[in-house]
């Protein structure tokens, strides 16, 4: 087989020539993403700044803190948390021809004192054993290994899904298959998959009789990212399930109300205009980022040479600088049903903040915004009527 080596961070892996160029199919087991540099970049910066803070090195060094990347592919992901942060890695792939690739970048790497190759079904090696940091990067949907991983992680869980429909309700019956959640597809969408992910991985937590901690979470291109800190106990399991509830959303205003809470009424009908709203969830309602960890994220991404630190440096601010409550608003659909020109995003932002409320961008969209201004006060600010 043709095969090339291809350095991210400061770690070469060797793959497929035909997976870089694209010329694999999409769920071919020697999977090599170039696109997904990104992610892993801020992967390697979450998952350092977790150590160092979790962990007292002196008594426990990295090589003693585990790490599974759960579906590794080339193992690439892996590898560079074995090489870039020092952790002791399990690189497991169920394919035979990805693990062959896997021990040869391991060799390649140096990394055979504190890297091993497994070559199992990722759920039959999670329910079987314990490790401080759980990544899963599926092809598509994480959702058949939330229950083993929620089981297996100690410390900390990292997900990504690149199921964005179902995630996002552009297919409605298998987000209720997969997430037990109704997802609405509506001009929020990327933000209610995020939720909508981070509920399902709250619920599978509580099981263990564990709670999580949004550290880092974001939706980027066509894939959603989640990094959860674990908390164990019931009382945190409970705690973290009082973050989910659910959202009402008025497809011709925009009105939108979202309450906290397992059995909760929610009113039907638009209180803004009278339409029949629709109703989602359950979903996460809580934070999508810790703002103490993401400035340490950032840190950590300008002082590594990362290949994708700039576009990883603009997500990070970005995320740390959001108002960080349910849900945008997209500034162009708001300004087509009031038939006016859409202004700056930041005048926007400015004229909401001068009538003192909060207000911020969004990593979600360069055209949308948050804030705490109930409906009419936005839609006033906009119509410049205010
Ligand atoms: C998206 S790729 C992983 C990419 C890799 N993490 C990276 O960053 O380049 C998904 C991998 O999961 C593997 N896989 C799929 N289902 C699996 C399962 N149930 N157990 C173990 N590996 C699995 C596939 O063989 C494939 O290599
Ligand atoms: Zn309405």
């Amino acid at each position: 087989m043709d095969t090339r080596k291809i350095t991210e961070g400061t770690t070469e892996v060797e793959v497929p020539s035909a997976a870089i160029e694209d010329k694999l199919p999409v769920n071919s087991p020697v999977f090599y993403n170039s696109h997904m540099e990104l992610n892993r970049d801020i992967t390697v910066a979450a998952t350092s700044v977790f150590v160092k803070d979790y962990f007292d090195f002196e008594e426990r060094p990295p090589s003693e803190i585990d790490y599974v990347d759960a579906m590794a592919a080339s193992g690439i992901r892996g590898l560079r948390i074995a090489n870039e942060v020092g952790l002791r890695t399990t690189l497991n792939d169920w394919d035979a021809e990805a693990c062959d690739f896997i021990e040869q970048n391991i060799k390649l790497n140096g990394l055979s004192d504190i890297a091993e190759t497994s070559c199992r079904n990722a759920n039959t090696l999670l329910h079987e054993k314990r490790f401080n940091i759980v990544d899963l990067d599926p092809f598509g949907s994480p959702a058949p290994y939330l229950d083993a991983a929620s089981r297996s992680a100690v410390n900390l869980l990292e997900v990504t899904a690149t199921d964005t429909a179902p995630l996002c309700g552009a297919h409605l019956n298998s987000g209720i298959r997969k997430y037990a959640a109704v997802a609405l597809n509506n001009e929020y969408h990327s933000e209610m998959g995020l939720r909508i992910l981070l509920g399902s991985i709250a619920r599978h937590l509580a099981r263990h009789e564990k709670g999580m901690e949004t550290l880092l979470s974001h939706a980027t291109r066509h894939y959603v990212r989640a990094y959860v800190g674990i908390k164990s106990g019931a009382k945190n399991a409970d705690r973290t399930l009082k973050e989910l509830g659910y959202v009402t959303h008025c497809d011709n205003c925009s009105y939108r109300e979202w309450k906290k809470g397992y059995s909760v009424f929610m009113e039907k009908t638009c209180p803004e205009c009278g339409t029949e709203m629709k109703s989602g969830g359950l979903l996460w309602l809580g934070k999508l980022h810790d703002s103490i960890f993401c400035s340490k994220v950032m840190e950590e991404i300008e002082k590594r040479p990362f290949g994708k630190k700039k576009k990883a440096c603009k997500i990070i601010q970005t995320c740390l600088d959001e108002f960080d409550i349910p849900f945008f608003y997209d500034q162009h659909r708001l300004c087509k049903q009031l038939s006016v020109a859409a202004p700056r995003i930041e005048k926007t932002i400015d004229d909401l903040r001068d009538k003192g409320y909060a207000a911020s961008r969004t990593h979600f969209s360069g055209m949308s915004f948050k804030t705490d201004a109930p409906l009419s006060v936005i839609k006033s600010i906009l119509s410049n009527m205010y």
